[in-house]
Order: structure tokens, then C-alpha cells, then sequence
């Protein structure tokens, strides 16, 4: 029977890399996939992951319909075995239920990779129809980590290092932005309530004792 799977995680927490080995185990056995993107930060058309592997893939564009498109792909002849979709969270949720009709209808597994909230840690309307269609939600294993140590969970905007709480839900970026570039660190919840990054923590325990000394 297919599937429609969500694998989620924060940012940085190894999603597209094991999109790409998804990938790279069904190619070696001579299965054809058809693999959909949408904002990756390689630029148009590629599926890319921080340990510098990349693939092509078709860019998702605003409307676009998936399950039309595999239709479209099969009757000319041309061959899918399976789909894979990165960046998920950018899908509309219409194009989360095509997906969903692509596993139903079509019998195709495919295999969905995305973060489910966003810098406010609310929830992509992509993800969030994720969650309510698949077959099965799995939360990645390599976890990412706050600068305290725990486990990431929350995804944080930074403006120079400082977290920032307005502003559109998609703006492209990386975790590695140098400073007064918007980027993006993952938090544990607790320091992503508290708006505490590894900048501004590191800065305030170098900030001299602000409580008066008694002297006497
Ligand atoms: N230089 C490196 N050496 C080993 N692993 C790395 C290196 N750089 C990145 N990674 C791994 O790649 C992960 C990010 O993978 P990626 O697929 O780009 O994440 P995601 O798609 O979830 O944002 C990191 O969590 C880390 O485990
Ligand atoms: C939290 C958050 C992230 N984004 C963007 C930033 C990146 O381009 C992608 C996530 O990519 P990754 O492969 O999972 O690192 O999403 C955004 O647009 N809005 C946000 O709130």
C-alpha cells in the first residue's frame, strides 16, 4: 500500500539529506522518482543539503497542480516510481491534498520532507496539511541543538545575531548568515519563548553585574 509520509524536523536537522538518500536507494535499484522542490537555497530546480550533495528537481511553482503534473508526466509515457517533495512547508495546502491523491490514486509512495513551524512557531499551512493527511508523520533522528545543549525544537529569525518576532513567514535563508543578515539558529523552547540566541546569551554573560554591590 503507498504512503504519503512527513518527515519533519527544525532546520539544519539533516531533511534533505536523507530526501537525497531516499533518492539515491531507489535510482541504484532502477526506480525513477519524481522529485518536486520549492525556495531551496541552491537556486531554482535543485533539491541541495549542507553536506554539499544536490540534485535536480522540479521548482513548485505558486498554483502549480502536483497530481496534474504526474498525470501529465505518465501519459506521455514517462515513468515515476515514486515522488519525493522537499521544502513542503512552502506548498499550498491544495497542493498537499494533490499529493495526497497522488498516493490514493495514482499508488505512488511519496515521501514529504519539511519544517512545521516557523520563526513565530506557528504552524506553514503546508505542514499543517501534512500533519492532517499522512499516512505517517516522522520526526528526523539527527537533532539539531540549541546552544545550551537540548534539543532543538524551534526555528528563530536573527537579524545580527539578535532574534526578531515580525515579518513575512517566508523569507529564504541558511543557519549560517553572517551578521546583519536575516538567518536563522535553532532554539530549544525554552530560549526561543525567552528570545535568548547564542549571541545575545553570550553577550549577556560577558555584561558586567548590573545589581548594586552593598558597601556596607
Ligand atoms: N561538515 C559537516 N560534517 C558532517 N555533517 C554535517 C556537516 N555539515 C552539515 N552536516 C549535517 O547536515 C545536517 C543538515 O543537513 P540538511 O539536509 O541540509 O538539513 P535540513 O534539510 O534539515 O535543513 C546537519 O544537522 C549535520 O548533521
Ligand atoms: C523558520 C523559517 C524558515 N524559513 C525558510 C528558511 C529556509 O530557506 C527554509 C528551511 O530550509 P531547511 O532546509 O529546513 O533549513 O525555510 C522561512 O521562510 N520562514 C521561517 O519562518
Amino acid at each position: 500500500m503507498s504512503e504519503l509520509v512527513f518527515f519533519c524536523g527544525t532546520m539544519d536537522c539533516g531533511k534533505s539529506t536523507l530526501a537525497l538518500q531516499i533518492e539515491h536507494n531507489r535510482s541504484a535499484r532502477g526506480l525513477v522518482g519524481m522529485i518536486f522542490t520549492r525556495n531551496d537555497r541552491a537556486g531554482q530546480g535543485k533539491l541541495s543539503s549542507r553536506l554539499g550533495l544536490v540534485t535536480d528537481a522540479v521548482e513548485v511553482e505558486d498554483g502549480a497542480d502536483l497530481y496534474a503534473h504526474l498525470v501529465d508526466h505518465l501519459s506521455q509515457g514517462r515513468r515515476a516510481d515514486y515522488v519525493i517533495a522537499d521544502e513542503a512547508q512552502f506548498l499550498a495546502p491544495e497542493q498537499i491534498d494533490q499529493l495526497a491523491r497522488v498516493v490514493d490514486d495514482l499508488d505512488l509512495d511519496v515521501y514529504a520532507f519539511g519544517i512545521t513551524t516557523d520563526f513565530r512557531s506557528k504552524l506553514f499551512p503546508g505542514s499543517q496539511r501534512l500533519v492532517e493527511l499522512a499516512d505517517r508523520v516522522e520526526v528526523l533522528q539527527v537533532e539539531a541543538l540549541c546552544w545550551c545543549g537540548a534539543r532543538a525544537t524551534h526555528n528563530a529569525r536573527t537579524v545580527g545575531g539578535v532574534m526578531v518576532v515580525e515579518g513575512a513567514q517566508v523569507v529564504v535563508g541558511d543557519v549560517t548568515s553572517s551578521t546583519d543578515e536575516i538567518g536563522y539558529e535553532v532554539l530549544c523552547r525554552r530560549h526561543h519563548r525567552r528570545r535568548m540566541t547564542a549571541a545575545t546569551a553570550r553577550a549577556a554573560a560577558l555584561a558586567p553585574d548590573v545589581l548594586p554591590v552593598s558597601s556596607g
